[in-house]
């Protein structure tokens, strides 16, 4: 019989109620928040969107902004651009992909961490894409792979494109890695030199049988296509240039963890220099809204790898 892979074998052995919990990161946070008036989200995720929303004040009050630039036709394919008020003739450029299950948020919240880096002469860049059910999976991976090319393309002096995902988030930044820059449509080899993917979904698969399918309506075959951890041959010509930092929080999901491990094998397997963190007392959720600290272990990580000079 053939070998089954961990994600096989974690789908067939998982039953639907079981899948449902594993990717219901909310239920294995351990803080205690009181519910919001009116509101139909759970109250870890409307505090969530509240730290996002202040600290994306934050970040625009920080910061020189251009706000609302289209990388692509569409109505959605538009990008907030953040700036240091020192002036850096070659900054490294951050790539911000945001999460929420490509069904909510968007670079409205997408610029919390912006204090930390821009203060360090990094330029930031929050991205928003077609949310599900408007937009397919297909269509939000082409967004990324072209906003990545046209920031490539736009801004040549940039020193480095490094790419950030959450959640959602990291699997689109994980399925730009996975990209073949030489079709007609990009037009340019974008220089990526780092990618964190924090706490994200790398493979799709086990996904099909939950509540998440039921807005993104993908088949199997859909999810396979569109799975990260499927598609590190397409990632190795970045092997020996690009740093990836994988991180989950403690309070993650068993599957969150199991996946996070799994890809990182298989990046080490290709060539990859890989960080994996596993970042104790947070949860899915504050894994990033601590992200606007200067203290924060994983602000201080890619502050190291976007400037001190980390080889990969
Ligand atoms: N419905 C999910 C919510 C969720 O996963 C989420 C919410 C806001 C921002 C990121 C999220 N996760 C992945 O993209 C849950 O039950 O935890």
């Amino acid at each position: 019989m053939a070998q089954l892979s961990g994600a096989t074998q974690a789908r067939e052995t998982m039953d639907k109620e079981e899948c449902n919990r594993q990717f219901s990161p909310t239920l294995w946070s351990k803080r205690i928040i009181q519910p919001f008036e009116g509101s139909n989200e759970h109250p870890v995720v409307d505090a969530h969107i509240k730290a996002l929303q202040e600290g994306t004040a934050r970040g625009k009050a920080v910061a020189e902004t251009i706000l609302d630039v289209s990388y692509g036709p569409g109505d959605d394919e538009k990008m907030d651009i953040y700036m240091p008020l020192k002036p850096n003739p070659a900054p490294p450029v951050f790539v911000y992909i945001h999460g929420g299950y490509w069904r909510i948020l968007g670079k409205e919240f997408s610029g919390y961490m912006v204090p930390p880096l821009v203060e360090s002469g990094a330029v930031v860049v929050a991205l928003s894409y077609t949310l599900s059910p408007k937009g397919s999976m297909d269509l939000m991976v082409d967004q990324m792979r072209r906003a990545v090319a046209f920031i490539s393309r736009q801004y040549s002096h940039f020193s480095g494109i490094y790419l950030c995902g959450h959640s959602a988030g990291a699997h689109l930044a994980a399925m730009v890695l996975a990209t073949d820059w030489s079709l007609p449509e990009y037009g340019v080899t974008p220089d990526i030199k780092g990618a964190f993917l924090l706490s994200g979904v790398f493979d799709m698969r086990p996904l099909v049988q939950t509540y998440v399918n039921e807005h993104l309506k993908m088949t199997l075959e859909d999810m396979a296509r569109n799975s990260p951890m499927l598609k590190v041959d397409a990632m190795a010509p970045l092997a020996g240039k690009c740093h990836i930092v994988l991180a989950v929080a403690e309070h993650d999901t068993t599957e969150f963890h199991r996946q996070s491990r799994e890809l990182e094998q298989s990046l080490k397997s290709a060539g990859f220099n890989v960080t994996f963190l596993d970042v104790p007392n947070v949860d899915h959720f504050d894994l990033v809204e601590k992200f606007c600290s200067e203290e924060y272990q994983l602000t201080q990580v890619i502050k190291e790898v976007m400037f001190g000079g980390v080889k990969p």
